[in-house]
């Protein structure tokens, strides 16, 4: 495996470099990271035992693939100032949502290999799913490369470029969601039974850690379990009427708004 290299040592940048240790498959000499604040890559360094480097360029330079993990506003300015040790050899895989490869390519100048990933927080967990997308990736042998990467860290989902914000939504920003669906129903809960909020938390937090380990090993529909809850003419199935009359709706109108976001911010970046 090629020497890694991780800019911008962030939620994400620092997520893959604790994972891909944790998992195995790299040892942390293998990876060299640069970060605009010297103070947390340095934290993040004595933690791990990667490599710290002292410029973008340093890491680019030594690593045949270049993680991009800054946020869309700050790309350009770092790929301008590595785009000349950018060769055909080296992998970019960027996790920048809704930069384009396109644009990419603009910015560096030259057609060289690109791969964009929309990794997950679950992945700290060594679960849950990397979206990825080879659209500007040919060679078969590089794109397993990045494919052995991401399963060892999550399980990888292959992509056309075109429906990676798509994927994103059920992905990535998708822990978020779930935990402000729990939240949703919890509150809700104790505004409708007056009980206590740290109890009612506990119990919704433990039900869903509950479900997701009967759907990972038990289930393998959603509508199986649902039907192993509902009761016939019992309680579960007056919450699952609410549920299946309002929840499209709900969920319809919030991928309308991400969706409107990923067009505004790659409409800036096409
Ligand atoms: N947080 C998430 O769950 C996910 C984030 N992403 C994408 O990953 C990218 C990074 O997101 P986060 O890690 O959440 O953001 P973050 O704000 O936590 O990290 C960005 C890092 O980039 C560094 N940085 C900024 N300019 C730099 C420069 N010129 N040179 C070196 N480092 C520089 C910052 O110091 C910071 O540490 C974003 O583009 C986001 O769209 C994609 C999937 C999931
Ligand atoms: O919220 C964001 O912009 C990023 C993209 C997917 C998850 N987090």
């Amino acid at each position: 495996m090629a020497e890694i290299g991780i800019i911008g040592t962030g939620s994400m940048g620092s997520m893959l470099i604790r994972s891909f240790i944790r998992s195995g498959i790299l040892k942390p000499e293998e990876i060299t990271a640069s970060n605009r604040s010297e103070e947390k890559l340095l934290r993040l360094a004595e933690e791990t035992g990667i490599n710290r480097a002292a410029s973008n360029r340093i890491t680019a330079e030594k690593s045949g693939i270049i993680f991009l993990c800054v946020l869309p506003d700050d790309t350009e300015e770092v790929i301008t100032e590595i785009k000349d040790l950018i060769t055909d050899e080296k992998i970019l895989v960027s996790v920048i949502s809704d930069v384009t490869t396109g644009k990419i390519t603009e910015w560096t100048g030259k057609t060289a290999p690109i791969v964009r990933v929309i990794p997950s927080v679950t992945s700290h967990r060594l679960c849950g799913i990397s979206v990825l997308s080879f659209d500007a990736l040919p060679d078969d042998k590089d794109r397993q490369k990045i494919i052995r990467l991401f399963e060892a860290i999550s399980k990888p989902v292959t992509v056309p470029e075109a429906e990676i914000s798509a994927y994103s939504d059920i992905a990535s920003s998708s822990p978020a969601f779930i935990a402000g669906i729990m939240k949703e129903f919890s509150g809700a809960a104790v505004r409708h039974y007056g009980i206590d909020q740290n109890t009612a938390d506990m119990v919704v937090r433990e039900t869903f850690i509950g479900t997701a380990k009967l759907i990972e090993h038990d289930y393998s529909t959603f509508e199986s379990l649902i039907a192993d809850v509902a009761t016939e003419g019992g309680i579960t199935g007056e919450g699952m009427r609410v549920i299946r009359e309002n929840a499209g709706e709900l969920f319809t109108a919030m991928l309308k708004e991400t969706d409107r976001k990923h067009k505004l911010v790659s409409d800036k970046f096409r």
